[in-house]
């Protein structure tokens, strides 16, 4: 199996451990906080279990779990988040996802987002977006429901924007790359973990993908903090950064 398949079967057989968690809390009257935790336990005990059976000489990244620093000097991480969106699976809704995406010498080369929710998984393969034949409509853009970044709501005096509020960075991800919003824009802070899996699936269909100042965006680094990103169609790229070049925030 490759390494791409393997990726995809861990993230949607983890999925459905989730949603059989989630099916049985309702059964045991389970809290939203008592579920939060459940849910990233046994998403991370499940993938961790799974990647060391299979590829035991590999390290992992992962929201869940100690850093243990291996990975520094490791060819192969796997860089996962057994459970984006950990709010919002709690309160019964469908916009969460499970990553899991693969570095190799310095890139991604793997990604699978499994999307338990909606019953679709979308993985890290060539398979260009078609061309954007949006007229005049405003640019739809994903954003946290939770905590919409700044830079976001100043965008909007500057270009003709609609808020597409979601929960979790693989779920806002995935729309641009579904073709349900043009572009996903987060600031103020993330992590390796938030990003890697979508990321490699974005820019395998050729979507933009960067800092929200243009830089690439780098994994597998020592701090793994990895506060904004870029997600968007290519035709949108020059337009959302040059006005994000343009906005000075306001800090408090
Ligand atoms: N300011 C911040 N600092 C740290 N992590 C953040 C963050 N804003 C969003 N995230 C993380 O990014 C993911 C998506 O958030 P949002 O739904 O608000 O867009 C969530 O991951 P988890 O659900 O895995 O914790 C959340 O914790
Ligand atoms: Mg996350």
């Amino acid at each position: 199996m490759s390494d791409v398949q393997f990726a995809a079967e861990i993230a949607k057989e983890s999925g459905r451990v989730l949603l059989q968690l989630r099916a049985q809390a309702r059964s045991k009257a389970m809290t939203e906080s008592e579920l939060k935790v459940a849910g990233d336990r046994a998403s991370q005990e499940f993938l961790n279990r799974r990647l060391v059976e299979s590829y035991p000489d590999d390290s992992i990244l992962s929201e869940e779990a100690t850093d243990d620093l291996t990975r520094l000097s490791n060819d192969r991480v796997w860089i996962i988040d057994p459970l984006d969106g950990t709010r919002e699976y709690s309160e019964g809704r469908d916009d969460w996802v499970v990553h899991v995406a693969l570095w190799k010498s310095g890139q991604l080369v793997v990604g699978a987002v499994a999307l338990p929710g909606l019953d679709e998984l979308l993985v890290s393969r060539s398979e260009p977006m078609g061309a954007l034949n949006r007229g005049m409509r405003p640019v739809r853009i994903a954003v946290s429901r939770t905590r919409p970044p700044q830079i976001v709501a100043e965008l909007s005096n500057h270009l003709d924007i609609e808020f597409v509020p979601m929960g979790s960075a693989g779920f806002k991800a995935c729309a641009v790359a579904r073709g349900e919003v043009d572009a996903y824009i987060h600031a103020g802070g993330q992590y390796e973990w938030d990003s890697a899996a979508p990321v490699a699936v974005a820019a395998s269909r050729d979507l933009h993908v960067s800092r929200i100042d243009g830089s690439p965006l780098e994994y597998n680094q020592e701090n793994p903090y990895l506060p904004d990103l870029l997600i968007c169609r290519k035709e949108l790229r020059a337009a959302l950064l040059g006005a994000m070049a343009g906005i000075t925030l306001q800090t408090t």
